[in-house]
């Protein structure tokens, strides 16, 4: 097949995009390299520097069949501060794809949705039947997604896949995570074991849970990818389908930072730091659905084996001095 990857210079898209290639498709990634490297992209695959308004259109004229679709801006306090560009991009940005893809009549597509659009869960584990309410404007723009792709399978055929993913984490060989302003709870702390920060901050300790930081369920980068080509081969003409991926079990933020400790060998300073505003106290999926339905098993559900790969992909220059 030959696929569209919208953000594949990103963490998961270039991870996804490997996957992609060596599982014998063609792929073309367009990236406007906002968050992303072009040194990100699989060599296997054809880049093109832009963005999904101005773009994506000609791409999609080129006989692409399928599109994965990563490009999003996804950082919860900026679109807090900055709501507009969480409209613009993730929702407005997508709206111009999806039109681009009705004129060239492309109707398949993967989406990068987010546990974010749970907000603040009335049960745990989470499941895909539970109520969509999001509390920021990155998750409210997710969650409008996911409401366009249910509209454009019922009203224009598409066979469109939502993957809920909960906390992204781990490296698959050079593709890893770098952000430039990084956010994430993991590479932060490894960050810490490499001498690039001091200490790492653990947002609030009065949570209801075990030990009073946050609980989330990391789910390994390479067991996402695999997920994104099952719902690929899946997807049926006129069916919106929706998926969390986790493995199921929460670890607190403290917990991470230990199991950090262990596989880097380092002490990682922590302090006691105020709440991060929004954050919820535990989430959780139930990954039950992808499960059932499209024979989806976690290969590295393990939290040290998740790290361990992050770690090795930290240690090598942060991707920057892989070969291939
Ligand atoms: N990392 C996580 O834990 C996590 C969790 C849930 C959902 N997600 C979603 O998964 C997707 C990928 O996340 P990531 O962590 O790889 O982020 P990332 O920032 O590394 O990748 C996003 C990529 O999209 C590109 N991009 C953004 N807007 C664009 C536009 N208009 N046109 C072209 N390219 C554009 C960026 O340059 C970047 O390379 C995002 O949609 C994110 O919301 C991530
Ligand atoms: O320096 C830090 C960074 C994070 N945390 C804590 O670690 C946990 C995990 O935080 P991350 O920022 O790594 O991840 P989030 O759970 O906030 O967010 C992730 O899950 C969300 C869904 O809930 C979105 O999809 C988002 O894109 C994705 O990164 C949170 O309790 C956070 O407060 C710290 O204590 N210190």
């Amino acid at each position: 097949m030959k696929v569209l990857v919208t953000g594949g210079a990103g963490y998961i898209g270039s991870v996804v995009a490997a996957r992609l290639a060596a599982a014998g498709h063609e792929v073309v990634v367009l990236d406007d390299l906002s968050t992303g490297h072009a040194d990100a992209v699989p060599k296997a695959a054809a880049f093109v520097r832009g963005t999904l308004r101005d773009d994506a259109a000609r791409l999609l004229a080129g006989g692409v069949e399928a599109v994965l679709h990563f490009a999003a801006r996804s950082v919860v306090p900026e679109s807090v501060a900055h709501p507009e560009r969480y409209w613009d991009n993730n929702v407005g940005g997508t709206l111009a794809l999806l039109e681009a893809m009705r004129a060239n009549g492309v109707g398949r597509i993967v989406f990068s949705s987010t546990a974010a659009v749970y907000g603040e869960p009335e049960r745990t584990p989470i499941t895909e039947d539970d109520p969509v309410r999001p509390t920021n404007p990155y998750g409210a723009s997710k969650a409008a997604v996911d409401s366009c792709l249910a509209e454009y399978a019922r009203m224009h055929g598409f066979a469109a896949t939502s993957l809920r993913y909960f906390n992204v984490a781990g490296a698959y060989g050079r593709y890893g995570e770098r952000h430039t302003t990084e956010t994430h709870l993991i590479p932060i702390v490894l960050g810490v074991a490499l001498g690039e920060r001091d200490s790492v901050k653990v947002f609030g300790d009065d949570y209801p849970t075990p030990d009073g930081s946050c609980v989330r369920d990391y789910i390994h980068v390479d067991d996402l990818a695999r997920a994104h080509l099952l719902a690929l081969e899946a997807a049926e003409p006129g069916r919106h389908r929706v998926y969390n991926l986790g493995n199921g079990s929460g670890f607190s933020v403290l917990e991470v930072i230990e199991v950090c400790r262990k596989v880097t060998g380092h002490a990682i300073p922590a302090e006691r730091a105020e709440r991060r505003p929004g954050d919820p106290a535990v989430l959780v999926a139930s990954s039950e659905r992808i499960r059932s339905e499209l024979g989806w098993r976690p290969e590295h559900p393990d939290l040290a084996t998740i790290v361990g790969d992050a770690w090795t992909f930290h240690v090598h220059g942060s991707g920057r001095r892989w070969e291939a």
